[in-house]
């Protein structure tokens, strides 16, 4: 099984669903918080990438480049990413988002049009830039056009290729079929990027995977626009579940979520309540109904409800068993105390 790349744009496509008003406080944490979880790359700036902030698409709340600036400061290994459609980002923006401190480049075009980026590509390589073609709204043609339009970006000089669901709009036999023809007709990487409108967006990007897709989009909480992207913490959970090599960790991803995006999107009147805890039961095959028992415990005991959860797994305890939870929590705090 090939390594896969966690890319997260809580910060880029997670900045449609804020209306572009993550602040740089807000830059600095969730990049922060995205690199203590093992995130590869992460991606920043207006949700219509680079120079997106205008009348059309709204106005953004920070330059691009201030926001590239506060994440940057934060970074040592994951690397950051800008995207840039052409028509609207310059190769002059990108070279100010690259002194900012931006690493690579997402060029993104209609899924027919990959020859308008052909410019963006070069001038990015030149530049020392990791390069990804992002061919959006994947679904509208088929896989053979999808695959000579990938072709251009690699030829362009790209690093790797995306096969984008900008509309969410995808079947997994979709994904599937284009990700395949990718995956034979290409010497580079390819990359999925899925929206969760039809509900599809983790099992879209795991039939990515199983058709030879090693780069994997992702927003802490599922954050993006629409119905969101795939939720990183999910992404992560499966993938261990399904033992695939990554640098992800679990808990790492889950606390930046908690502990930094949902309470910087509380404090701008979205009301988001976290339920990361319930992806446990989940990765841990905990009966579902043991969830309220289990944060009682966690509360009671002062332990993480998580590890409650881990160890019922472990357990392998079943419906019937709540008590066991206590039983769990009080093992857990002596032991913490110790
Ligand atoms: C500009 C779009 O938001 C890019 C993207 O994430 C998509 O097409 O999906
Ligand atoms: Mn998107």
């Amino acid at each position: 099984m090939s390594k896969i790349f966690l890319t997260d744009t809580t910060l880029r496509d997670g900045s449609h669903t804020v209306s572009h008003q993550f602040t740089l406080e807000d830059a600095a944490q969730i990049a922060g918080g995205l690199e203590a979880a093992g995130i590869d790359i992460i991606e920043i700036g207006h949700g219509d990438g680079l120079i997106g902030s205008t009348i059309n698409y709204g106005f953004g709340r920070h330059d691009d480049f201030s926001l590239i600036s506060a994440a940057a400061s934060q970074l040592t290994k994951s690397k950051l990413a800008v995207l840039l459609l052409p028509g609207i980002g310059t190769v002059e923006a990108l070279k100010m988002a690259q002194k900012a401190g931006a690493k690579a480049v997402r060029i993104a075009t209609h899924v027919t049009e990959a020859d308008m980026g052909e410019e963006h590509v070069k001038a990015a390589k030149d530049m020392g830039l990791f390069v990804v073609g992002f061919l959006m709204m994947a679904h509208m043609t088929d896989a053979e056009r999808l695959t000579e339009e990938a072709l251009k970006f690699e030829s362009y000089g790209a690093d790797v290729v995306y096969a984008t669901d900008s509309g969410g709009a995808m079947l997994p036999e979709d994904v599937f079929e284009k990700i395949s023809s990718l995956k034979k007709n290409l010497k580079i990487p390819v990359g999925h990027h899925a929206h969760n409108n039809l509900g599809l967006a983790v099992s879209n990007s795991l039939t990515a995977i199983e058709a030879g897709a090693t780069y994997i989009d992702g927003c802490l909480s599922g954050l993006g626009a629409g119905a969101g992207n795939t939720p990183t913490e999910s992404l992560i959970a499966v993938l261990n579940k399904m033992g695939y090599e990554h640098n992800g960790d679990l808990y790492k991803a889950i606390d930046a979520s908690e502990k930094i995006l949902i309470p910087s999107l509380n404090n701008k009147g979205l009301k988001v309540n976290s339920q990361l805890d319930a992806m446990i039961l989940g990765y841990a095959g905990v009966y579902s109904s043991f969830l309220l028992h289990a944060r009682r415990a966690g509360q009671r005991f002062g332990v993480d409800v998580r590890d409650i959860l881990m160890e019922a797994g472990r357990r392998k305890a079943v419906g019937g068993q709540e008590d066991w939870l206590i039983e769990i929590a009080v093992e857990l705090a002596n032991q913490k105390s110790k």
